[in-house]
């Protein structure tokens, strides 16, 4: 069978890379809970009209967490296939892959804060 060209494999990666994306987003509740946070972050951002450095940080912050819990679903996913009964290893993986998420979003929370506090002490007027 002759072997696509160069165009169609590349267009190819691209529609399976966002079969992925579309499966992640469809049924993984955690993500649902991320693209909340996230929306809320983004609407807090142009409220608070935070510099173009700091809308790149926060960018990044999402970027981080959504590819953690894509990268969990697939570890997940995998670890199912392997091994769909109770095993010691497979439940490592799991809590591993989990602990990554975790990781993403602390690292992305503190970073919230460290942004949005200052605006916040300014709109509540504190002080
Ligand atoms: N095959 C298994 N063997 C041993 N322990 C497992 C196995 N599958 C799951 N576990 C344990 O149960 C936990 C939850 O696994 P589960 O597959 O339900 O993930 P989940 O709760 O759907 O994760 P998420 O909420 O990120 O989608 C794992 O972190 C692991 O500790």
């Amino acid at each position: 069978m002759a072997r696509p060209s160069f165009l169609i494999s590349r267009y190819n990666s691209f529609k399976f890379a966002f079969k992925g994306l579309a499966a992640v987003f469809r049924s993984e509740p955690n993500m649902h809970l991320h693209v909340i946070a996230s929306i809320v972050v983004a609407v807090m951002a142009y409220r608070f009209e935070v510099t173009r450095t700091e809308w790149c940080i926060l960018i990044f912050c999402i970027g981080l967490v959504w590819m953690a819990e894509t990268f969990n679903t697939a570890l997940e996913t995998l670890t199912n296939l392997v091994s769909p009964e109770h095993n010691l290893l497979a439940g490592k993986t799991k809590d591993l892959a989990a602990g990554a998420v975790l990781l993403a979003s602390m690292t992305a929370a503190i970073v919230g804060l460290i942004i949005f506090i200052p605006y916040w002490i300014v709109y509540f007027n504190v002080y």
